[in-house]
C-alpha cells in the first residue's frame, strides 16, 4: 500500500506536465530488471522471471503484447465498483482530482450528470472504493510479472462506453497508451483492463493488433472521422491495415494485461447498454 501511495504522488507530479494520462501501472524506474544468472535475458524481453505465469502464458505475452486472465476479479468487487461509479455520477461523492468525461455526441445536449451521460471517469486515486482495484492481490500478482515488485498505480479510469447514437463517436481510435505517458521504461509498464460485464463486438470490445508492442511509438493525431471526434482521443494515422485486428471477447471479471506500445482501440457500442470496464 505504501508503494502504491507513493505512486499516486508521482502521478500527480506527472499530471502537472499537462499530459492526458490513462490507466497504467508501472514499476519504479530504480526497481530491478535483472534476472538470475541462470536465466537467458534475451529469451524474455517483456516479462520478468517469477513463478506466476506459465511458460505458455509468458511466451504468449512476449509474442503478442497482451495476456487475458479469465475470471480474475470477483463479481462482488465489480458490483462495489459499479455502485461507487453510480454514486459519483449522482454526485453523492466527489473525490478530489477526479476527471469526468462525456461523449462528444452528448456533451452539449445533456446537462445533468448521470450514469447515461458520463463516458469515463479518470484519476480516481483519491476514491478509496475505486482505488481498491489497484490494490487487489489478484491484480497485483499479475502486474508484478511485468513491472517487478515495486509497483505504482500511475493512472486510473472507469470507462462507461455509451450506446452509439449513429455517429460512431463511441469508438476509441487505435492508439498506443505510451503516447500519453511521459515516463519510461516502457517494458516495465502494464495496463490492467477488467471487463465489468460480458463484452464482445456488439458493445465495443477491446481490439488489439497482436505483436505491435515490438514496434516503435508511432505518431498520433485526431482520426480523420466524419461525424464527431472526442477531445484528446488521438489515434495512429498510419497503422498497417493488413495487420489483423483481434477482437477480445471477455466475460465479467476477465482481465487483460497489455503492453503500453500495443496498438489497441475499441469499436462502437451497438447495444443500448453502457459498456463498463
Ligand atoms: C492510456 C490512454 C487511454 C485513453 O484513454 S486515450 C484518451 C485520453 N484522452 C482523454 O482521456 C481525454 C480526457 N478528457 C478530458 O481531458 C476532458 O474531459 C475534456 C475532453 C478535455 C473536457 O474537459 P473540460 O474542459 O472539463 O470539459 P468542458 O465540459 O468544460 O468542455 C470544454 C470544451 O470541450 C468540449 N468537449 C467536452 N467534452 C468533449 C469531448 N468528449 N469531445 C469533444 N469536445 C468535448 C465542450 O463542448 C467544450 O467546448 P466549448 O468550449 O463549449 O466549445
Ligand atoms: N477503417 C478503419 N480505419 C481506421 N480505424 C479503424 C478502421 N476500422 C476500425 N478502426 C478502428 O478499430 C476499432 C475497432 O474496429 P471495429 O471494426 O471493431 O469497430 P467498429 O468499426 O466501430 O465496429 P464494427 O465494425 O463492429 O461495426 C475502431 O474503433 C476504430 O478505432
Ligand atoms: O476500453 C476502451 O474502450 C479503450 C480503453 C483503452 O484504450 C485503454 O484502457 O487504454
Ligand atoms: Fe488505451
Ligand atoms: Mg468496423
Amino acid at each position: 500500500m505504501d508503494q502504491l501511495r507513493a505512486g499516486v504522488r508521482l502521478r500527480i507530479v506527472l499530471g502537472h506536465l499537462g499530459h492526458p494520462l490513462a490507466a497504467a501501472i508501472v514499476a519504479h524506474p530504480t526497481s530491478g530488471t535483472s534476472s538470475p544468472a541462470s536465466f537467458q535475458p534475451q529469451q524474455f524481453q517483456y516479462t520478468l522471471d517469477n513463478n506466476v505465469l506459465s511458460l505458455e502464458q509468458r511466451k504468449f505475452y512476449e509474442e503478442n503484447g497482451y495476456l487475458v486472465i479469465k475470471n480474475l476479479v470477483s463479481h462482488a468487487d465489480i458490483q462495489r465498483f459499479r455502485s461507487e461509479f453510480e454514486r459519483i455520477c449522482r454526485k453523492e461523492v466527489r473525490p478530489p482530482g477526479l476527471m469526468v468525461m462525456k461523449d462528444v455526441a452528448i456533451v452539449k445536449s445533456e446537462q445533468n450528470l448521470s450514469e447515461k451521460s458520463v463516458t469515463k471517469i479518470q484519476d480516481f486515486q483519491e476514491d478509496e472504493e475505486l482505488f481498491r482495484y489497484c490494490t487487489l492481490p489478484e491484480i497485483l500478482k499479475y502486474v508484478e510479472c511485468f513491472t517487478g515488485p515495486n509497483i505504482m498505480a500511475m493512472h486510473t479510469m472507469l470507462i462507461n462506453k455509451p450506446p452509439d447514437v449513429g455517429k460512431k463517436t463511441s469508438r476509441h481510435p487505435l492508439h498506443q497508451d505510451l503516447h500519453y505517458f511521459p515516463f519510461r521504461p516502457s517494458n516495465l509498464i502494464v495496463c490492467a483492463w477488467t471487463a465489468m460485464e460480458h463484452i464482445d463486438r456488439n458493445n465495443g470490445c477491446l481490439v488489439v493488433l497482436p505483436g505491435t508492442h515490438k514496434g516503435p511509438l508511432k505518431p498520433h493525431d485526431y482520426p480523420q472521422w466524419e461525424g464527431g471526434v472526442n477531445i484528446m482521443y488521438h489515434g495512429i494515422q498510419d497503422y498497417e491495415k493488413n495487420n489483423a485486428r483481434v477482437h477480445l471477447v471477455m466475460e465479467k471479471g476477465d482481465t487483460v494485461f497489455f503492453h503500453p506500445l500495443l496498438i489497441h482501440g475499441s469499436g462502437r457500442n451497438r447495444t443500448q447498454g453502457f459498456r463498463k470496464v
